[in-house]
């Protein structure tokens, strides 16, 4: 499948989705979007894939939605086409997914990576919400999302003022899981990203779904759902796998199973 605006390659068991607009710093339009999920869905349903990698340039990991498109965009289109709840689908992607960002993460940039389910930065990462800038705000979970990440004040701070956060700053407080080197970044979120796909792809599913529960619910029912899925691995070959090949000192063969 040849797409315009993204590049979809596959590294062994992992996804690589690349953001490729670099004329607009991978502005987000409604077609790559629709290209971003018909490559994640393709993903979704191939068996071999166990993690993917989802990226931008180094110059911009995405600048936001496409201010071109949106500028005359009216409430009524808005409202009956649901405008920006397509972008969700990486919020609802099951496999784990990594978002490797460089450059800027701006508005929808920043709201895609937080849909991922944890951020390397390159060391010239810069996050922001810079929408009331524009005389809006964040409209794909940025109010939201920001605040569960680095706390009220911060992301208020962000939200009410447009401004930007180092790759410094966004790893003390907590957006991104890690800062490396921006000649490193692809290399490592590959390698982040392989370790993950060995492990037993349904594990690592259920291990995902169990940690975004917190986000949705109290600590002692998410502590109850952790407990009925981890009960529930035990019913699992890989479970039976992973703890054997630990006795037995060899290293475990997964099956996803
Ligand atoms: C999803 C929602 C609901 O939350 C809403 C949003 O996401 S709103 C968008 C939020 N993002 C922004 O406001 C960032 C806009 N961009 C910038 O501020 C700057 O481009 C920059 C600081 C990221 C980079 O500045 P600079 O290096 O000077 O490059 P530019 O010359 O400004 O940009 C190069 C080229 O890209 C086009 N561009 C950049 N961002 C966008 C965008 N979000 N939408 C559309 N096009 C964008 C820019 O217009 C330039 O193209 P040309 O005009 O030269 O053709």
């Amino acid at each position: 499948m040849a797409y315009n605006n993204i590049i979809v390659e596959k590294r062994g068991k992992v996804g690589l989705i690349t953001l490729n607009r670099p004329k607009a710093l991978n502005a987000l339009n409604s077609e790559l979007i629709g290209e971003l999920n018909e490559a994640l869905a393709k993903f979704e349903k191939d068996d071999k894939t166990g993690c993917v990698v989802l990226t931008g340039s180094e110059k911009a990991f995405a600048a936001g939605a496409d201010i071109k498109e949106m500028s005359s965009l009216t409430y009524i289109d808005a409202y009956k086409n649901d405008f920006i709840t397509s972008w969700d689908y990486v919020s609802r992607f099951r496999k784990p997914i990594i978002a490797a960002v460089a450059g800027y993460a701006l508005g929808g940039g920043c709201e895609l990576a937080m849909m991922c389910d944890f951020i390397l930065a390159a060391d010239n990462a810069r996050f922001g919400q810079p929408e009331i800038t524009l005389g809006v705000m964040p409209g794909a979970g940025g109010t939201q999302r920001l605040t569960r990440f680095v706390g009220k004040s911060k992301a208020m701070e962000m939200c009410l003022t447009g401004r930007t956060m180092d790759a410094a700053e966004a790893e003390r407080s907590g957006l991104a899981s890690r800062v490396v080197p921006l000649d490193e970044l692809l290399e490592e979120a590959l390698k982040v990203a392989e370790k993950i796909a060995d492990y037993s792809l349904p594990i690592a599913m259920m291990t995902k779904e169990s940690v975004n529960r917190a986000y949705e619910t109290t600590l002692a029912e998410g502590v109850r759902f952790e407990r009925r899925v981890f009960h529930s691995m035990f019913a699992s070959e890989d479970q039976k796998e992973g703890m054997a090949a630990f006795v037995e000192k060899r290293a475990p063969q997964f099956r996803n199973k």
